[in-house]
């Protein structure tokens, strides 16, 4: 079992126009992170995927050819979850027969307004499917699930559950889980706040933009590390730098173009509803990953 720390790419998955996956695209998505920016670990199925837009037997397809591409050379993270219940427990044991995955994950479940009896329910039910360990999944800005303090010491009451995915700037209750739970992990979903999270002691980090910008996320642990806030906050504001352009321009979009121009074969289109970078985008693209390129520590 790998240690699940460090940089982690939430994966971006290549499309065709067609909206079908891009298997071989993928799989150069997958390469290009492991070798190029050698993270630590790979998250699947996450927002970057656009995992809730697709069908439960693509989000097989691409957790297959993950393990196929990255088994035992990074961790491996599933998400699993979603409002179909069914779905997630189909998932969960389909992830489980890979063999190949340290975790599962599973966003809290959104859209209607499900009580925490409900969402506990959840996600016991999700790890019983599979016997394997749960990292909840907590976006409240997408999914207006706040889980408390004490909701977060129901769910770890499950010994199976063992940490967050915390993709929050609420940094009081942050520092609250790291004392109350120091044995939970917690791996930080906001790159734009990177290195205040490793102030706080997060254990590693999940996010869209490391699978462009993973060399500065590593130098900005480095620096926490060995006590150089100030270098860690110049290599947070370059970094920042480049979250900001890329989300002005159209987030998903523009890191799987940049993902191109930095020699990843691939068709890289996104599932609609969301739609293609247009040409002026496309040129901001250029700009922005030309930028981040001399950003990017040697
Ligand atoms: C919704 C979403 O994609 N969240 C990601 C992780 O949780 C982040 O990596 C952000 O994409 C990134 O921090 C830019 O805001
Ligand atoms: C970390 C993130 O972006 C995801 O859920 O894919």
């Amino acid at each position: 079992m790998t240690k699940i720390k460090g940089v982690i790419s939430a994966l971006l998955v290549s499309y065709n126009s067609d909206g079908t996956l891009d298997e071989a695209g993928t799989r150069n998505i997958i390469r290009y992170n492991l070798e190029q920016n050698k993270i630590d670990g790979l998250y699947i199925g996450g927002s970057t995927g656009e995992n809730f837009l697709i069908d439960t037997d693509t989000k097989k397809r691409i957790f297959k050819l993950a393990a196929e591409e990255a088994k035992g050379k990074c961790a491996l993270i599933a998400q699993v979850g979603g409002i179909n219940l069914l779905e997630s427990l189909e998932l969960a044991k389909y992830v489980k027969e890979l063999d190949a995955y340290d975790a599962l994950s599973a966003v809290t479940p959104f859209y209607y307004k499900f009580s925490f009896a409900e969402i506990k329910e959840y996600y016991n039910q999700i790890i019983a499917a599979a016997d394997m360990d749960m990292i909840i999944y907590s976006i409240p800005f997408l999914t207006g699930v706040n889980l408390s303090l004490s909701q977060f010491g129901e769910l770890y009451d499950n010994p199976r559950v063992i940490g967050v995915k915390f993709t929050a700037a609420d940094f009081y209750l942050l520092e609250r889980l790291r004392f109350a739970y120091p044995d939970k992990l917690i791996l930080s979903g906001f790159d734009e706040m990177l290195f205040p999270a490793l102030v706080y002691k997060v254990d590693g980090a999940i996010g869209s933009t490391y699978n462009l910008n993973a060399p500065l996320a590593k130098a900005i642990f480095a620096a926490v590390a060995e006590g150089n806030n100030d270098k860690a906050l110049t290599l947070q504001n370059k970094m920042n730098n480049f979250i900001s352009a890329v989300l002005d321009n159209g987030l998903y979009q523009t890191l799987k173009e940049c993902l191109k121009l930095a020699g990843v074969d691939a068709q890289m289109c996104v599932r609609p509803p969301m739609s293609q970078l247009s040409t002026s985008q496309k040129e901001k693209a250029v700009e922005i990953w030309q930028n981040l390129k001399a950003d990017l520590p040697q």
